[in-house]
């Protein structure tokens, strides 16, 4: 049946009782409640498959644990189960001498009696009765009256009262009494207080004695549920109010509440009902129970907690938590449950992450400062009080910012990277995650962050830092450069001593200072370094002069390596501490052809971390120059800018521009390594073909094509590759996409990225030749003769299938003539092979084994 157009047809609202005179809402909650865990027993009964004793014994033993001293454990008379699990908490002395152990019995008195034999022994024992008492069950279920559902209440009520005397005695137990007038939200609360007050009127006849003693904890439980949740937590908070308010003798009660989530808002209708003046809250932990569950007291709790009030309950483990749970009721708890599902520190989306990231920042600054309240945007609580790690709290797909980027890299590395990188930075995980579609875990962004900066250990780029002296006029000192960036064997203690005096909080360099930005505390005195670099795996030994180290750094870059690049932006902090601590140092490098004033374009950025400031300076700009070279020795990003990138901006085309220009007026020595592999190509290919004219008749034709291509990929490269490369300006025309000359170069780069594919097409094939090749002289391995053996040839009459399927893991190879025969042979007999097959041989059974379908119809 589809929703009704008009549910009124169907549903009635419910019909709140006025109550204009509600103190509720201007009350505060300040305390916790006393607790009570249904976990074992209304957690229990709503399951397919209740717990056995081991799992409600686990459970047990951890709410203890979590702090509670009250736990409704059983309705013993409703299964040996539960009966035994009473026995087994007495037997094996599992109840600590200030926890109480509840037990739910209806008012039927022969249930009532084999309730009381369950926990005949235990020390404190809470017994709980219940019957409902709204209208709809009055006449519904028990087609009782009022005065009838009165009557069985105190029929039951005294009852059990006796029971409890008399074992009292027995056994030496503490008995307390709870009645539940069930579905309290739906009984006219009025006829609900007459019915408790009347139960109360059973329960404390004469007992007088024991409140005059101050023994309150006699005082009788009044749990008011809310069975099923029919209306708004505002209602029920009228309706406990007016209970609470309606009942004699208050003081002799405990008034307890116990929600259901049919609404969703059990939680609420708790919080609102304890302002209302209730004491005490039943739920169970994260919320399973009848239907929609039971009110979760892990919510309760942390709510409570989040405001600065003790809620009595320790989730400090929340994960242990959530595995009793889960394990024990076999259901799964949502990763959106507040304070313990997988995701509710979590944020993906970017001003999320911004703002928590910027908030960890502030807290750190207030707690160093003596204020330790957490305000934190996002965040209601600090997820390691509940034993989270900060890990997840930011996790990164392709809604994130680079605020939640920078976040990662800075827990994990300890690099607090300047903005405008983790501007460029985000650009790289951005493209990373909408390729991927998927979530990037802090190990994809810090391993994408060291491969793009080269930082670390197995990341260097096409440039090392070897080692460095450097002269100036107060001290000569030279360093080594460990080849992982982040630790140098140079511990410099007048670099350490420095890095507080040179730390310019992302202050920048001015363009024309070029690099001395670190020099801030010396007078302008020139510098001299020497250094030893790998360049594409050849050593060289670079100087040059400079203001300052970095100065003179680049001066050896561009005089010796042909690098021309200058800093447009440079910041550093300290990372660690004690005698620990080293220098963290960001650069942005540029071109001679981008303007250092915009800073949207052109830039490069590179990190160094090191003991000693300098080192960690030189580094920083190996990084951006590694940045600017690119990974390898190919054109890939340049001609993907080119080629495959829609639309193809004038800044994509201007990138490649740069890339090209860099090449073809790149230092001497890259163009000799460029024409030694060309003509070593061409040497094995001549050859590999003049072993094939020495006899090998098979072998020319595979030899002769790859000939065929590595030659035409020579001709190409001499003819169109290498004069386009070396026509490119040194420098570049700047502004370049204004330039007139910038629809030519354009041209060029798309020329070059055309002549690339080609060759890599080429290249491709004659890979795939020789491989080939290399397959077809090897064989298939194991067990397969280079000539078939006559007895595994099939001959007319022969019984044996033949061996057709081993065949396929030869490709790229001529028949043995005997493979031919067996192949040709086969061929011919296969349509009687087929045939056959259905009476014959294995497959046959194979494809008849399957029975015709039984399915009636
Ligand atoms: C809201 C709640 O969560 S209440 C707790 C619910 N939990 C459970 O029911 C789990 C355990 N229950 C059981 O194992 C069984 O129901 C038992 C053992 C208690 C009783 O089983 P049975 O005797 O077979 O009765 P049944 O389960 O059919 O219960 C219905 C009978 O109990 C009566 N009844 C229901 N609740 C109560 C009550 N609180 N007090 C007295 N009688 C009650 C009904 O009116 C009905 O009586 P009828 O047979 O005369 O019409
Ligand atoms: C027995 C009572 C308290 C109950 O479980 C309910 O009303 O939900």
């Amino acid at each position: 049946m589809p929703m009704l157009a008009d549910p009124s047809v169907r549903y009635a609202p419910f019909q709140p009782a006025p109550y204009p005179a509600r103190t509720w809402p201007d009350k505060k909650c300040q305390a916790a409640p006393i607790w009570l865990s249904t976990d074992l027993r209304d957690g229990n009964q709503s399951l397919a498959n209740p717990m056995t004793n081991p799992q409600k014994l686990r459970f047990f033993r951890h709410l203890v644990q979590i702090g509670f001293k009250e736990i409704e454990v059983a309705y013993p008379a409703a299964s040996d189960t539960d009966f035994e699990f009473c026995r087994m908490l007495l037997n094996q002395n599992e109840v600590p001498d200030d926890v109480w152990i509840q037990v739910l019995t209806p008012a039927r008195a022969d249930l009532i009696s084999r309730t009381f034999e369950a926990v005949a022994g235990l020390k404190n024992v809470i017994v709980h009765m219940y019957n409902a008492t709204s209208c709809l069950f009055r006449e519904v279920v028990f087609n009782n009256n009022r005065e009838e559902t009165i009557g069985l209440a105190t029929e039951h009520t005294a009852h059990l009262r006796k029971l409890a005397e008399q074992y009292a005695k027995s056994h030496g137990t503490n008995f307390r009494f709870e009645y539940s007038p069930e579905t309290f939200s739906q009984t006219e609360t009025p006829y609900a207080v007459e019915v408790c007050e009347a139960v109360k009127k059973t329960w404390l006849a004469g007992k007088e004695s024991v409140f005059a003693d101050g023994r309150h904890e006699e005082r009788i439980i009044f749990n008011l549920p809310a069975t099923v949740e029919v209306a708004t937590p505002n209602v029920f908070a009228d309706q406990v109010e007016m209970f609470c308010k309606g009942i004699t003798e208050r003081e002799k009660c405990i008034i307890s509440l116990h929600t259901h989530n049919d609404r969703g808002c059990a939680v609420a209708a708790a919080e609102l009902g304890v302002l209302a003046g209730a004491d005490r809250v039943e739920g169970t932990v994260l919320g399973n129970g009848e239907r929609t569950g039971n009110v979760d007291i892990v919510t309760l709790a942390l709510n409570l907690y989040s405001q600065g009030y003790t809620p009595n309950l320790d989730f400090s483990d929340m994960f242990s938590v959530v595995d009793t749970v889960t394990e024990c009721t076999g259901l799964p708890v949502h990763p959106r449950h507040p304070y313990a599902g997988e995701l509710v520190f979590t944020a993906f989306s970017g001003s999320h992450q911004d703002a928590i990231k910027k908030g960890f920042e502030a807290q750190t600054a207030r707690e160093k400062a003596g204020n330790k309240i957490w305000d934190m945007p996002y965040l209601p609580i600090d997820p390691a009080d509940v034993g989270c790690t900060y890990e997840a709290v930011i996790r990164v797909n392709s809604q994130s910012g680079k605020g939640g980027i920078a976040y990662i890299v800075k827990s994990a590395l300890a690099l607090d990277v300047p903005r405008r990188m983790q501007i460029s930075f985000y650009s790289v995980i951005q493209g990373m995650s909408e390729v991927s579609g998927k979530e990037m875990t802090s190990k994809d962004i810090t391993s994408a962050f060291r491969q793009t900066y080269h930082f670390g250990t197995g990341h260097d780029g096409r440039m090392v830092l070897k080692s460095f002296t450097m002269e100036n006029q107060r001290a000569s000192r030279s360093s080594s450069v460990a080849n992982t960036p982040e630790v140098s064997p140079a511990r410099s203690p007048r670099g350490l001593s420095r890095i507080t005096a040179l730390s310019l909080n992302g202050a920048e360099p001015s363009p024309d200072r070029n690099g001395s930005a670190n020099d801030d505390d010396l007078p302008s005195v020139p510098r001299k370094i020497s250094a030893n670099m790998i360049v594409d795996g050849q050593s060289y030994k670079i100087t040059g002069d400079g203001n300052g180290p970095l100065s003179s750094f680049l001066d050896a870059l561009n005089a010796d390596l042909g690098i021309a690049l200058s800093i447009r932006e440079y910041s550093e902090h300290s990372v660690g501490a004690g005698s620990d601590v080293k220098a963290a140092t960001y650069i942005e490098v540029i071109p001679p052809n981008v303007d250092p004033k915009d800073k949207t374009k052109g830039g490069f950025w590179g990190v160094g971390v090191d003991a000693d400031i300098t080192a960690s300076g030189l580094k920083a700009v190996v990084s951006a120059a590694n940045s600017w070279l690119g990974t390898t020795f190919t054109h890939w990003i340049a001609d993907h800018n080119v080629l495959w990138r829609s639309p193809l901006t004038p800044e994509a085309l201007a990138s490649s521009i740069e890339y090209y220009a860099l090449l073809g007026n790149g230092p001497p020595k890259l163009g000799y390594v460029y024409i030694a592999v060309g003509i070593a190509a061409v040497l094995a290919a001549g050859g590999k073909l003049m072993t094939g004219w020495r006899g090998k008749g098979g072998e020319v034709l595979w030899d002769g094509a790859s000939v065929l291509l590595v030659a035409s990929v020579t001709y190409n490269q001499v003819t169109e590759v290498y004069p386009t490369l070396i026509s490119f300006p040194n420098p570049l025309p700047s502004p370049l996409t204004d330039h007139e000359m910038f629809p030519i170069l354009a041209g060029a780069v798309r020329d070059l990225a055309n002549d690339n594919i080609i060759t890599s097409v080429m290249l491709t094939g004659v890979m795939l030749l020789q491989a080939g090749r290399y397959y077809s002289s090897k064989g298939t391995g194991e067990g397969y003769p280079r000539s078939a053996p006559p007895s595994t040839v099939s001959s007319p009459g022969s019984e044996v299938p033949p061996k057709l399927s081993e065949r396929h893991a030869t490709p790229f190879r001529e028949l043995t003539e005997e493979e031919a025969l067996e192949l040709r042979s086969s061929s011919a007999n296969a349509s009687e092979t087929e045939s056959k097959a259905s009476s014959l041989g294995p497959n046959s059974a194979k494809r008849s084994h399957r029975k015709p379908s039984s399915r009636k119809h």
